[in-house]
């Protein structure tokens, strides 16, 4: 059997709601959940095969995407939250009890400050958007994934239609290296 990528990539694809307004994600404790609001959609929603983001039980990916700081909260058992490795770049906000991730912040100078990264999968309802690629798809050999499957890895995402990078995809590689550019002073080119 083809090994799961994710449970929301294995099955094909379900299209999200461009007009989708946003709602709530929970994490996985059988009662006093951490709840958070999220007052619009996400953005930028991809597979990522990294280390350090959060994924269900049996899949190789995490499904991650970004939504302006400013239009999330917590909306109940905030203290149950504490940040998983605090010298990441994101900051990933975990249930203690159950270990899920319920939002990964950037306090740092970084292209991406002001996004949160969100998981769409721990709300119930339907409309988020898409993936729209796989990204650190490479990263998943670090974790024990064996290299000789990486074919049919990549195959799978493209039967669904996903492109597969072994960081980010180029619109958000070229706005880190934008960003890195005018921070260093760098005049770009008139071509
Ligand atoms: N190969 C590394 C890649 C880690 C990585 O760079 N992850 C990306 C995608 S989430 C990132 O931006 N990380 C910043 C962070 O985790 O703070 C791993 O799997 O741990
Ligand atoms: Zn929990
Ligand atoms: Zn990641």
């Amino acid at each position: 059997m083809a090994p799961s990528t994710h449970p929301l990539i294995d099955n094909g694809i379900t299209r999200g709601d461009p007009n989708f307004a946003g709602g709530t994600l929970h994490c996985h404790c059988p009662s006093d959940q951490v709840v958070i609001a999220l007052k619009s959609n996400i953005a930028h929603n991809h597979a990522c095969g990294c280390s350090k983001c959060w994924k269900p039980r049996g899949a190789l990916f995490s499904i991650v995407g970004v939504i302006p700081r400013d239009n999330l909260s917590v909306q109940a058992n905030a203290s149950k939250l504490a940040i998983v490795d605090s010298s990441a770049v994101i900051q990933r906000h975990a249930c203690r009890d159950c270990g899920v991730h319920l939002f990964g912040r950037i306090e740092k100078d970084h292209p991406f400050r002001g996004l949160d990264f969100v998981h769409a999968e721990l709300s119930d309802q339907k409309g988020w958007q898409e993936p729209q690629f796989a990204g650190f798809v490479s990263s998943i050999i670090e974790q024990g994934f064996n290299p000789k499957g990486m074919d049919e890895i990549r195959a799978k995402f493209k039967s669904v239609g996903l492109e597969s990078y072994d960081a980010l995809s180029p619109p958000l590689m070229d706005l880190i290296a934008t960003f890195t550019a005018q921070k260093s002073g760098v005049k770009f080119a008139n071509l």
